[in-house]
């Protein structure tokens, strides 16, 4: 066998893996963390969320955060107290480098660049849902691996008894509150570089309902979507795949600032190959969905962040160019859209921003998924609200969009209301957890991880929607957990 590529026993100099972005690489359990202010008694239930957190300093020159081993942390609220878990998805990647004591996975995305042959080399980093019993911790390059949701013991790749017809699975699964069905595709999903989509819903109990093979018209990073109560939108980002750049050991990914934001069409039951239409709107990056819905004429309502710039910037275009980081800007944008027109050219007046703030990362009362959503909460960055960025500015890292707030826009009325965790603090994904007994969208509670770069520690900060401005509770963990993705929170009853 040829020399295994060298690796050093310390993480690169570079922004990615400093400061609050230093590996985490913890295990372990934590009981009784310390609260400031108080947890409702009502909040019984879990909130999961995955980070990208290298166990091995890479190999690979400028490895970027998404190419860390996922590594999810569990913080279980109830009768007013918190807990902590957190473990590591035991994937092949993690097992095997885990015995050689060393990286043995190479660039994002790229196989040809492995020290060695993996059957599978996800590293499940992107998100963590709960489905029919267990976790399933995703990244869109695979199948999921399935977790045991009390002990984050890992069970297995997971390709529900074997009925998985796509080699990837979306990082960003939808459910039917309604009826608990998961609602999915996966992209590249006959291998790398080829345009196949594989779209199929899974009932609630497992069964797989139906699969639908289409073909994208570019192969292109497709990282969220969109389903509605008859369709499902597909927003393909324009960063784009290119097998021989692959094989030549180059990147997965490159922005094409010629490629239009591609924005696929079609029948969220009983579609055909043929019946997906694929609208085109000016180039630009689309990035996380907060929700999609039909209005009563039966057009196609859309929320989603949308950047003029390449968000991901450690992924430039063929000449090497990519945005300044801190110009880059994402804003809550609706983009209507009719299903049944045969004008495939999206027009400036079928897109609005709904909302001035730099944001991402928008969470809905998911109970109301699908249908027309009043309240939305996201991350934002808003500099104005006082953060102190001379002071915490060496603590930082980089590698990942910071924002320091959370915000709330409320549709109906237009008022948007702001959480800002303070002067020293960035804010990682929010979830909502819906108030017990209440029906009423958006009536409940907000909890975000927050990083506090002044005590180099993590934190759960917890707000009461009626009262946005406010710390309902705030629990300090014993730790500094990395900069993550996504989660979601899991009710005690389910
Ligand atoms: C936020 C998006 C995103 C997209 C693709 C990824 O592989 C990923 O890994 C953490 C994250
Ligand atoms: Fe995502």
């Amino acid at each position: 066998m040829a020399t295994l590529p060298a690796v050093q026993s310390h993480f690169p100099n570079r922004p990615q893996f400093q400061g609050f972005m230093k590996p985490c690489g913890v295990e372990g359990e934590a009981f009784n963390l310390e609260i400031e202010g108080k947890i409702p008694d009502e909040i019984d239930g879990t909130f999961y969320r995955v980070m990208p957190d290298p166990q091995f300093s890479p190999f690979i020159e400028n490895d970027p955060w998404f190419n860390g081993d996922g590594n999810i942390s569990a913080f279980q609220l109830k009768n007013g107290r918190a807990s902590f878990k957190q473990r590591y998805v035991r994937t092949e990647k993690l097992t095997r480098e885990r015995e050689a004591q060393r990286a043995l996975l190479g660039k994002y995305r790229n196989k040809y660049t492995d020290a060695v042959e993996f059957k599978i080399r996800t590293t499940a980093n992107t998100n963590v849902v709960h489905f029919n019993g267990k976790l399933l911790a995703l990244k869109e390059d695979a199948p999921p691996y399935a977790m045991d949701p009390v002990t984050l013991e890992t069970l297995g790749l997971h390709n529900f008894d074997g009925q998985l017809p796509s080699l990837t699975f979306t990082a960003h699964p939808k459910f039917d509150p309604a009826t608990g069905e998961m609602i999915c595709f996966g992209y590249e999903a006959k291998g790398d570089g080829t345009p196949d989509i594989c779209y199929y819903r899974i009932a609630a109990d497992g069964t797989f309902l139906e699969t639908v093979w289409l073909v994208s018209p570019v192969v292109a990073m497709i990282h969220d979507f969109a389903v509605t109560a008859n369709h499902v939108v597909f927003p393909i980002m324009p960063q784009v795949c290119d097998i021989d750049r692959l094989k030549a050991g180059g990147e997965h990914w490159q922005w094409s600032p010629e490629t239009p934001f591609y924005i696929g069409v079609m029948p969220r039951v009983g579609a055909t190959a043929g019946s997906v239409k694929w609208f085109r709107h000016p180039n630009c990056f689309p990035g996380h969905v907060a929700n999609a819905f039909e209005d009563d004429r039966g057009q196609l309502v859309v929320d989603i962040g949308v950047s003029p710039t390449n968000v991901f910037f450690w992924w430039p275009d063929a000449n090497g160019n990519s945005p300044r980081p801190e110009t880059i800007v994402s804003r809550l944008t609706r983009i209507t859209l009719d299903p049944a027109s045969e004008h495939l050219d999206i027009l400036p007046e079928q897109v609005k921003t709904l909302q001035s703030s730099n944001s991402e990362f928008y969470r809905i009362d998911d109970r109301f998924a699908f249908g027309r959503h009043r309240h939305v909460f996201y991350d934002a960055m808003d500099p104005a609200l006082g953060t102190d960025f001379p002071s915490i500015a060496p603590n930082l890292g980089g590698g990942y969009p910071l924002y320091n707030s959370l915000e709330h826009l409320d549709l109906e009325t237009g008022k948007t209301s702001v959480y800002f965790p303070g002067r020293h603090h960035m804010v990682q994904e929010p979830v909502f957890i819906p108030r017990k007994g209440s029906t009423e969208e958006g009536d409940g509670y907000l909890l975000a991880l927050v990083n506090n770069y002044a005590t180099m520690g993590s934190e759960l900060h917890l707000v009461d929607t009626g009262n946005f401005g406010e710390t309902l509770a705030k629990v300090v963990l014993p730790i500094r957990l990395r900069h993550g993705l996504h989660g979601n929170w899991v009710d005690a009853a389910e």
